[in-house]
């Protein structure tokens, strides 16, 4: 491991290098990562210092307390779990400047990683993270969204709402993502819950407002907004999208029936949904989602009550280690 640039870069300054683990994480996997990194850590004397999550929620508190003790030093919190335990450090460090947010893959979809082009084998990954913190770290956008009583929730990956919105919170709920898992089947979990509720699912009609221009959708099944190419597990629902540049992509899919869609899901692993018709492809800043009823939304599949609801971008809004630099990605 090329560690001795970190090592002699850790003896000039006060940078600490903590490690926030969700031992839940891919019914429990996370833990055998996390012993791994740990080891190859104190084999090669590198300081670091880590805890455990112990509920839902608690890998947010504890990254704000981290950000505020360090005082403004530089802190390089890294998440290991899965896209759930990212999206809590990252929503507990943004708005401390002096954290950097990396990540070693250890739950059962990490869509972080496949976007950010993160190692998904731990050594590597941990191997990133020291180059990346020796040599470059970049600023990555996120989306933020702002809820009705001032409140923000953000997200690195996609937001959503429809049915993915609810195919995620059925998946987040039942015991057969855990039963999967245990048979190192848990990226096809979200697949077999899409095939499950597509036969009852009630679509809604969706106006759409991006930068001011408003779309209206009949029909629509789900609306995806990302600021990275995947999501649900390794489906790359928006090709084209760029953590770094500035804009959030937007994906509908619309005025579909419950068996085409079934062609859609096919070709979504490859990107090629987006040939469809029915699929619509947009882009922008600020978008706003409004539907003839009530549906479920998600922030990098967590569940995030119902629409009406809008996102921004953040441009460049929070650093990470991701190894290759931007070029990477
Ligand atoms: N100690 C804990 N006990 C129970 N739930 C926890 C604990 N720590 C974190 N969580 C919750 O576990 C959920 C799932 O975590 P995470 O998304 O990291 O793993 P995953 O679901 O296996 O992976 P992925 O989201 O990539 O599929 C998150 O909602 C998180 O808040």
């Amino acid at each position: 491991m090329n560690h001795e640039d970190f090592l002699e870069d850790k003896a000039h300054s006060r940078e600490e290098l903590k490690f926030i683990i969700n031992p839940q994480a891919k019914n429990g996997f996370c833990l055998k990562v996390w012993k791994k990194v740990e080891q190859m850590l104190k084999e090669e004397n590198i300081p670091f210092s880590a805890a455990r999550t112990e509920y839902q929620g608690h890998a947010r508190e504890l990254a704000k307390i981290y950000a505020e003790q360090a005082g403004g030093q530089r802190l390089y919190l890294v998440a290991v779990g899965g896209d759930g335990t990212v999206h809590e450090v990252m929503n507990g460090a943004v708005s401390h400047r002096n954290v950097t947010v990396g990540f070693i893959p250890g739950g059962s979809g990490n869509d972080f990683s496949r976007g950010f082009r993160i190692p998904k084998d731990p050594a590597e990954s941990l191997k990133a993270i020291l180059k990346g913190i020796s040599h470059s770290s970049v600023k990555a956008d996120i989306g933020m969204i702002r809820h009705i009583d001032g409140k923000k929730t953000y997200f690195i990956n996609n937001m959503g709402a429809g049915f993915d919105a609810l195919i995620s919170r059925k998946v987040n709920s039942s015991k057969m993502k855990g039963i999967l898992n245990q048979l190192s089947l848990g990226k096809f979990v979200y697949a077999l819950f899409l095939v499950k509720e597509l036969f009852t699912y009630k679509c809604s009609d969706l106006e759409i407002v991006i930068d001011g221009k408003k779309f209206d959708f009949d029909s629509a099944w789900f609306i995806t907004i990302s600021n990275q190419p995947f999501y649900g597990g390794g489906m790359m629902i928006s090709p084209d999208a760029n953590p770094f540049d500035g804009i959030l992509n937007v994906t509908v899919v619309h005025n579909i029936s419950r068996i085409k869609i079934l062609f859609v899901f096919a070709s979504v692993f490859k990107g090629r949904h987006i040939a469809f018709k029915e699929v619509t492809v947009l882009q922008g800043q600020n978008v706003s989602i409004r539907s003839s009823h009530p549906i479920p939304a998600h922030a990098d599949g967590e569940a995030l009550g119902s629409s009406p609801i809008s996102a921004s971008v953040c441009p460049e809004a929070i650093p990470v280690i991701i190894g290759n630099g931007k070029d990477g990605c």
